[in-house]
């Protein structure tokens, strides 16, 4: 009964008021999620045009491979959750398509893992990085705040802190330079650079860190409780140092060092990193005896068609046979392994289930020589390029590396006696790796023991043989496939076994291998005619 009373219908402008304020309100926030997912659309459809443009260019850089599964997962999660506050008419819209493939968290954590790889391996700048930069030459689109925030936060999530926090770093600075509206503020970089600071040990960083951020956002839970917890840990650390001056005590150092991997170990990461960037040359007593020729010898085919060898490394020699695959046979092999394609996997010793191998981030299938002509084809080329039996050999093995991928250094051969001899036909006696493609950069083939890098090169072979003429594994022959920085990175492989070459390639006593293709003496000195 309001209307009763003028004066009641004064109270009225109040509610009037309210509805303009909540009305207004509630616009410049629609506004600012319209906005918001308008920029979302905008830079889908960017990069979008972009990608179609050269679809392998583009998804072979794995910056571009990241943020598209970013944009797939968590961008995706944010704008999904933006228009279901929206209106009842956007709320029957959903992302959720099921004849289309979503990236999961977990692609999204190893992308985040493929990037510092390729980041340790090759000396990439994070800065260089974020701004889409590799030697300073552009390489992607820059990254924005978001992109690594969430890069940031997918590393701490796998607690690689120390890359974790180089990348919240990064955030914070383009979070400050970039006018964008994020589902993160300011306060949570700055929670998770302190935070990492932390647990990598380092707490009066950690503690300058919560100030800052104390400093945007007092009222921070967490912050507050933090401060008294790591003042009194500088403290106990100051103490304890002054004690230690002073030699009041002889206690052992309260910080627990990760443990140190083997001295080997370490030696052989950086051999195996200086080689994938190409840094290292074949010493010259070998590399003045390398030649290269034609191969007519092995079988009266090749008296035909030679087929143009490559020398690589002597004792054990490692040659490249050059044109030995079709780019039709390539084609032909990359469509029957796709639909088959298996990730790398090891069981876990704990556990004793498949879970993927973090040293091999590839996927693989395996073809049989009755399934096609072409298989049974690549397999005599094999026969003949080598001089081999193919009687013990291995089906083809095709691999395909993914973003970052790589195989950690590791031999062919089984070197315990029982898994040597478990598989018929003993122990994988020589090597056959096709590259299916190029690789526009990164993806060496590199032998750590040897210090030789080989670089693919499309429809070439690389061949060596793993064991000595005694049958022993040759250990000289370690190797490994470096993470690809720029492409993606095809090939096949034939593994031949001891059985069936008792008389093309009788062992013998000696340890000391002969030359490779053992019908011809080498080396003959003979260029490309
Ligand atoms: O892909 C490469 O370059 C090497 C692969 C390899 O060593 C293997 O599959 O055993
Ligand atoms: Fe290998």
């Amino acid at each position: 009964e309001l209307f009763t009373a003028i004066a009641d219908v004064e109270h009225l402008l109040e509610t009037h008021k309210r509805i303009i304020d909540d009305l207004d309100f509630y616009i410049e926030k629609e506004e600012k999620r319209l906005s918001t997912l308008k920029r979302h659309l905008n830079l889908y459809r960017k990069e979008h045009e972009k990608a179609m443009e050269d679809i392998p260019n583009y998804l072979g850089n794995p910056i571009n491979a990241f943020t598209l599964i970013k944009r797939l997962t968590t961008d995706l999660d944010h704008i999904e959750d933006s228009i279901k506050i929206g209106t009842e008419y956007t709320k029957n819209i959903t992302m959720n398509h099921t004849d289309v493939k979503y990236p999961t968290l977990e692609d999204l954590a190893g992308a985040a893992q493929a990037l510092t790889r390729l980041q340790e391996t090759y000396h990439l700048d994070v800065k260089d990085l974020s701004e889409g930069k590799l030697n300073g030459v552009i390489y992607s689109t820059p990254m924005s705040a978001g992109d690594c925030y969430e890069l940031g936060r997918a590393l701490y999530n796998e607690k690689d802190y120390k890359n974790a926090r180089a990348w919240m770093h990064e955030a914070l600075r383009k979070y400050k330079e970039e006018n964008t509206t994020y589902s993160f503020k300011e306060s949570d970089i700055l929670e998770y650079i302190g935070f990492s600071y932390y647990l990598l040990g380092d707490t009066r960083n950690a503690l300058e860190w919560t100030h800052k951020l104390l400093a945007v956002d007092p009222a921070h839970p967490r912050a507050k409780g933090n401060i008294p917890h790591y003042q009194k840990s500088i403290a106990e650390e100051e103490l304890r140092l002054r004690k230690e001056r002073r030699g009041e005590t002889g206690a052992e150092p309260e910080q627990e060092k990760p443990a140190p991997s083997t001295e080997y170990g370490q030696k052989e990461r950086k051999a195996y990193e200086a080689l994938c960037r190409g840094e290292v040359d074949v010493p010259l007593e070998i590399s003045k005896k390398l030649t290269c020729r034609y191969l007519t010898e092995n079988h009266p085919f090749l008296r035909l068609a030679p087929i143009k060898m490559e020398m690589m490394y002597l004792n054990p020699d490692i040659v490249i046979f050059h044109d030995v695959i079709s780019d039709g046979e390539i084609e032909t092999v990359k469509r029957m392994a796709r639909p088959r394609f298996k990730r790398a996997v090891v069981h876990d010793p704990k556990t004793g289930e498949l879970v993927p191998a973090h040293y091999r981030i590839s996927k693989s299938a395996w073809l049989r020589d009755g399934e096609a002509e072409t298989i049974a084809r690549i397999t005599r080329r094999v026969s003949h390029m080598t001089g081999l039996s193919m009687d013990s050999a291995e089906e083809l093995q095709v691999v395909n590396y993914g973003i970052g991928g790589h195989y950690e250094p590791h031999y062919d051969f089984a070197r315990k006696r029982e898994n040597a001899f478990a598989k018929q036909g003993g122990n994988r006696i020589a090597t056959v790796l096709f590259y299916m493609s190029d690789v526009a950069q990164g993806g060496a083939t590199v032998f750590t023991e040897l210090g030789l890098s080989v670089f693919p090169v499309k429809r070439a072979a690389a061949f060596w043989m793993n064991l000595h003429p005694s049958g022993e594994g040759d250990f000289a022959t370690r190797h490994a496939a470096c993470p690809v920085l720029q492409g993606s990175k095809w090939v096949c492989n034939k593994w031949l076994h001891q059985g069936g070459q008792e008389l093309l390639k009788p062992c013998n006593l000696e340890y000391q291998k002969e030359g490779i293709i053992r019908q011809i003496p080498r080396p003959v000195p003979k260029t490309y005619r």
